[in-house]
């Protein structure tokens, strides 16, 4: 899928492919460098994290492991309900193990926030978090993200994994939504 067959529900192209894939190159470097040596599990949250997790990990030269989450707390709006619900769990038992959750976005942050404290309360080794885009909210909420693809502003994003409505996921780039997909109310 790409921007002609978005047609007008585009507004605009907020992170081009090709920037996607450097900053991808540039974390798994980053994570190369810290986890040498270490018997890695990378935890992806579904479904938005797919895109990011399956890019990173291939261009990670650090073996890893593979796991899923699944948790909700979107719904089909562009607000977050607050309430958080675990879809599916580990298959994995985490404990003394390094665990670096992979995210597409964290926004208001109350999804990492409450996975963060669900994961500690199984004792890995260590536990760290890579999202590929963060929004204003979340840099104020006390989470501390390791590491960060890039930081963007406040509006509703969709591609590389990321929904309105569980479209757009198959765009290979990041874009905003023209105002008339959403009806008009922000969802
Ligand atoms: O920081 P927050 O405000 O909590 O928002 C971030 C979360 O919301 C989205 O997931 P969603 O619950 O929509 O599920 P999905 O990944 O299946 O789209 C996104 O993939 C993050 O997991
Ligand atoms: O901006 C967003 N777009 C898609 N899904 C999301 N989940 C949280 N924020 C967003
Ligand atoms: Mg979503």
């Amino acid at each position: 899928m790409d921007e002609k067959d978005l047609g007008k529900d585009l507004a605009k192209v907020l992170i081009p492919e090709a920037d996607l894939q450097a900053k991808v190159k540039e974390l798994a470097a980053q994570i190369d460098a810290d986890y040498e040596g270490k018997d890695l599990l990378l935890v992806g949250v579904l479904k938005g994290a797919v895109m990011i997790m399956a890019d990173l990990a291939r261009a990670l030269h650090t073996p890893a492991s593979m796991d899923w989450m699944a948790v909700s707390s979107y719904g089909s709006g562009t607000k977050s309900s607050g309430v958080v619900r675990i879809l599916k769990d580990l298959d994995t038992d985490i404990l003394d193990r390094h665990v670096l959750i992979v995210e597409d976005i964290v926004d208001s942050g109350l999804t990492l926030s409450w996975l963060v404290s669900n994961l500690r309360s199984r004792n890995p080794a260590s536990l760290e978090i890579c999202a590929l885009l963060r929004k204003p909210e979340a840099v104020k909420m006390d989470l501390n993200v390791k590491y960060v693809g890039f930081d963007i502003p406040n509006e509703f994003v969709i591609g590389y994994g990321l929904d309105y409505a569980e479209k757009y996921r198959n765009l290979p780039f990041v874009g905003t939504l023209a105002p008339h997909v959403y009806g008009g109310n922000g969802g």
